[in-house]
């Protein structure tokens, strides 16, 4: 998935992950975390989610990243705010009263850049990126927040049926991914309604990564 397919993705209007509402599963376990009120959550890969809207609502500040402008424009267009925008070389800075949103490669994006997060949520994200990136991916997001707990979104599917993304990871490639840096905790898993894609038998997992 290079960045070409995500920007014909949002150019199409063909975001088949995105929610209308928050997801359940953010809103039942991030109590899990024990944010104090007011802390900054890290979303990457975020999209315009409307879980950055209710995560603002609960009174939390909120820090994304986000390859496609078009997304981040649609997102502060819905939020009903006009943000402040910043060029930072290869990134550029939408920042409006709670939320700022790097508009941007997250490779690019450093820990001076995103600044102190008290937590990460990834939904849609590790799972997006095909198996050679993950890696990777774990690795730069443990760096830029400094181990900081995280609340994350996996799908379980039998990869032999169908393609991603979303890709399946499980609990295994998670702990794999993340050893040394976090405990890995599943804290809830549900089958997928329809099926991944309405092809083949999917469980959502929501797992708590602390930093060990
Ligand atoms: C599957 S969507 C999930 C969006 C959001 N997390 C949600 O739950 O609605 C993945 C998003 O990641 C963005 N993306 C893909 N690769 C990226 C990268 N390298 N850096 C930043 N964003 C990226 C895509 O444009 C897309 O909006």
């Amino acid at each position: 998935m290079d960045a070409d397919f995500w920007r014909a993705r949002w150019r199409e209007g063909r975001l088949g992950w995105h929610r209308a509402d928050v997801n359940p599963l953010l809103a039942r376990h991030l109590p899990a975390l024990g944010l104090a009120p007011g802390a900054r959550i890290f979303m990457p890969l975020c999209g315009k989610s409307r879980d950055i809207h209710w995560l603002l609502g609960e009174g939390f500040c909120v820090a994304g990243c986000e390859l496609v402008e078009t997304a981040v424009e649609q997102l502060f267009e819905e939020l009903g705010v006009a943000p402040t925008i910043e060029d930072r070389g290869r990134l550029k800075l939408y920042r409006a009263e709670g939320v700022d949103i790097v508009v941007g490669d997250i490779f690019d994006l450093d820990a001076e850049t995103l600044g102190r997060v008290e937590a990460v949520y990834d939904r849609a994200a590790l799972v997006a990126l095909p198996p050679e990136t993950r890696k990777r991916y774990a690795a730069h997001v443990a760096a830029a927040t400094a181990c900081a707990p995280q609340i994350l979104v996996t799908y379980v599917y039998d990869q032999s049926l169908i393609g991603g993304p979303p890709f399946s990871v499980t609990d295994e490639e998670v702990r794999a991914l993340y050893a040394g840096a976090y405990d890995v905790t599943l804290l809830e898993s549900a089958d997928v309604e329809g099926g991944m894609k309405g092809r083949c038998p999917a469980i959502e997992h929501a797992l708590a990564l602390r930093h060990c």
